[in-house]
């Protein structure tokens, strides 16, 4: 392929460039804002080394575009046509977060405009004069970023949850991500895996010359050094686990008879009626499903219309089925009361939460329409008559989503119950990690860790092979950590998946 360089490319940002890992490769650009909705402002990037070529070309000059300053200029299709006036920022290579020389146009937001400078700048494409320009494609700048070492892979997902994060709790658990956080905590691991590996390597080496009894204590060190590791990354995996309630979001199942005021209480108790990220129904006609913020935790809430009243009626059976079924599987039930019914709670639902209390089921009973209680001992009753029914088994709060009464004190109670089910609180911020991470801690560092005890415990004493392989097996686990940073080989396989669920543009 004839390869020739953009004719505005200094000779020391040349020397520079052709030495980053992505240097070879066409330059490509993308509007970075949300596509296809009118906004006042939209970010088209450019990436890669023609990018001061783009720039140039659109703005019909070669006055020299300087790093970080931002430049207010008129941008030209071809034809010398003016497309919009627009604000440039440039980023010299390797200060940019490609590490390539970045261009980022902020142009007006409508869909003519953008679609006119996306075009002007793929017609600059021209393979034959080796200015080789095109769209990129989802994740690209990032994977650019990653392949120049300008991130890694931990911070990659960071970044891809950052932007998916929907809730308080998740931009926090994304932002520890990127901040390195865990990044920290593998480094760490991967150095004692290494150091121990290196304890191995010396019985290896001197094996010969040393007593039998000090080369088992040295064995026996590395072993109780791996114990201890193992039972490390084993605590760190069960977090994860529980903090990914954080991604999935807490499920919640609302129980109570119909008019009680549970559509009222789902809208009382998000952050705000927009919070509501769908409403669609459930997969049983009498489930509807909900995913809303609840002070700044995801909450999947069901509301289960099943539960009326005491009936033979087959569809009436059946949904008091589907709703025990949809309460098995959620983390909290919800019962709301309406402390006007007779009776206040019916048998078929007291049955239901005294079967699933047993099974360990948390639950919160909520008396709602307070404001419709006018006499204090009418209140009283009501929960004399809860208290009857369920002892001091589960909290009782009583609400107004009319007036909003108690709706404050409600959701204090959740966000705890929600902290203690994520393991997460105030003062720390929660961790997670993605499926691969935990794969690779499962399938690669906790296997070499096993591995290692199953050659160790096999025969301690001398046998120089056998720490050969124990050597080999904890290398097996240091390389997993690497394939989780992305410093290791295999890393190819691994790129696909890291960078699946990314948007064009980022
Ligand atoms: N006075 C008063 N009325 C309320 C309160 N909460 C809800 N309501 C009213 O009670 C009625 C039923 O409320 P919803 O929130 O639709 O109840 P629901 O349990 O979702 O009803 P279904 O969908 O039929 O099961 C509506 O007219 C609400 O305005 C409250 O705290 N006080």
């Amino acid at each position: 392929m004839l390869w020739k360089l953009s004719p505005f490319l200094a000779k020391s940002q040349l020397r520079y460039q052709s030495q980053l890992a992505t240097a070879y490769l066409p330059t490509i650009y993308a509007l970075s804002t949300a596509p296809g909705t009118k906004s006042a402002i939209a970010v088209v990037r450019i990436s890669g080394t023609h990018s001061k070529y783009v720039y140039h070309q659109l703005n019909n000059s070669e006055k020299k575009l300087i790093h970080r300053r931002t430049l207010l200029r008129n941008l030209y299709g071809p034809g010398k046509n003016l497309l919009d006036k627009a604000l440039t920022l440039f980023f010299d290579s390797p200060k940019s977060y490609t590490g390539e020389d970045l261009l980022e146009l902020h142009i007006h937001g409508g869909k003519a405009v953008t679609g006119s400078v996306l075009n002007a700048i793929g017609s600059l494409n021209d393979r034959n004069s080796g200015i080789e320009i095109r769209y990129a494609l989802p994740g690209e700048f990032t994977q650019r970023a990653f392949q120049n070492g300008k991130i890694d892979l931990i911070e990659v997902e960071g970044i891809r949850e950052l932007i998916d994060a929907e809730t308080e709790t998740q931009r926090r658990c994304a932002l520890s991500s990127f901040n390195g956080m865990n990044k920290n905590l593998f480094m760490l691991w991967r150095d004692k895996i290494v150091n121990n590996i290196a304890q191995l390597t010396a019985i290896i080496d001197f094996g010969e010359d040393t007593e039998i009894e000090d080369t088992n204590n040295l064995l026996q060190l590395v072993k109780h050094n791996m114990v201890q590791l193992k039972q490390e990354i084993n605590q760190f995996i069960q977090k994860i686990e529980k903090t990914s309630i954080l991604q999935s979001g807490v499920k919640v199942v609302l129980l109570g008879p119909p008019n009680a005021g549970k559509s009222s209480l789902i809208n009382s108790i998000s952050n705000d009626d927009v919070s509501i990220i769908s409403h669609t129904p459930g997969t049983t006609r009498d489930t509807v499903e909900a995913s809303i913020d609840v002070n700044g935790y995801k909450v999947t809430i069901s509301d289960t219309a099943g539960i009326r009243s005491h009936s033979s009626d087959e569809i009436e059976l059946l949904g008091i089925e589907r709703a025990i079924k949809k309460s098995e599987q959620c983390d909290l039930c919800l019962l709301i009361v309406d402390p006007l019914n007779k009776p206040l709670i019916n048998e078929d639902l007291t049955q239901m939460i005294q079967s699933m209390y047993k099974e360990g089921k948390e639950f919160v009973i909520i008396v709602n329409k307070q404001d419709l209680l006018t006499d204090e001992n009418q209140s009283k009753s009501v929960m004399d008559a809860l208290r009857e029914k369920f002892g001091d088994k589960f909290p009782i709060i009583t609400v107004s989503c009319k007036t909003q009464e108690g709706i404050e004190p409600l959701v204090k109670q959740l966000t705890q119950i929600f902290q203690r089910l994520s393991e997460t609180s105030d003062e720390s911020d929660p961790i997670i990690a993605s499926r691969r991470v935990k794969e690779i801690l499962h399938s690669d560092v906790l296997y070499g860790i096993d591995s290692f005890f199953v050659t160790t415990d096999s025969e301690i004493g001398g046998d120089s092979y056998d720490v050969v392989m124990a050597s080999e097996h904890l290398s097996h686990a240091a390389d997993g950590i690497g394939k989780i940073t992305g410093d290791a080989v295999g890393i190819e396989e691994v790129l696909g998946v890291v960078f699946a669920n990314f948007c064009v543009g980022k």
